[in-house]
């Protein structure tokens, strides 16, 4: 079942679900969703003389990539083809017994931005700030300003509660993660299972 406009506000009120700050909550809650604002944080990735990225290697996941704050009255323009890694201004806490999807604006897709080329969900446990992964598809650049609403959220709620919820268990390495975050794919390793067994 998804969540309508009073069950999240049910929620919030609960306190199990939490989005901080709520700043307009008239406007930020939506039929079935709440708006997200776009923070000032983005990391932006270099061109780069390595032959390619080995997700397994920190150095060469975090060397090519730099941050940019954008100070008051400023935008941050997205060029054409552009993929950097935003931030949603707010922080989110998700109950165990919900999920949440991170989607796209209309009106910012009519414009060819994308806040998620890829991953798009929250885990039931998670908490923290939602990294999003802006890209402009179109032929124009996009000027994007902090605070303006960028994503929006949904909820859906697990037949039973995640008995192992996001945070609990190994892994987990984004939990209560402030501003955008550079891919940690490189500590999957640490984890194990991510490797064939040899026949
Ligand atoms: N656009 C997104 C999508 C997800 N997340 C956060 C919320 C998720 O609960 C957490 C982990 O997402 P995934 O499970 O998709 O990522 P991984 O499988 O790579 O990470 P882990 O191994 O920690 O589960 O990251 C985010 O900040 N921004």
């Amino acid at each position: 079942m998804i969540l309508s406009d009073a069950d999240i506000l049910e929620r919030l009120e609960a306190g199990d679900l939490v989005v901080d700050p709520l700043d307009d909550p008239e406007l930020q809650i939506q039929p079935a969703s709440i708006d997200l604002r776009l923070g000032r944080e983005f990391l932006e990735f270099q061109r780069t003389n390595i032959p390619c990225i080995h997700p397994n290697s920190e150095q060469e996941v975090d060397e090519y990539v730099t941050e940019t704050i954008v100070e008051d009255g400023d935008d941050f323009i997205l060029h054409p083809g552009d993929f950097v890694l935003g931030t949603t201004h707010e922080r989110v806490e998700i109950p165990p017994d919900l999920i949440a999807h991170v989607e796209g604006r209309s009106s910012l897709g009519r414009l060819a931005v994308v806040v998620h080329a890829t991953a798009g969900l929250c885990d039931p446990g998670y908490r923290g700030q939602i990294t999003l992964e802006l890209s402009n598809l179109g032929t124009a650049p996009v000027a994007l300003t902090p605070g303006m609403r960028i994503s929006q959220l949904t909820f859906t709620e697990l037949k039973t509660e995640a008995e192992r919820p996001y945070g609990s268990e190994r892994g987990s390495k984004y939990q209560d993660q402030d501003g955008p975050q550079a891919s940690r794919i490189q500590s999957d390793h640490e984890f194990g299972g991510d490797q064939l067994e040899r026949e």
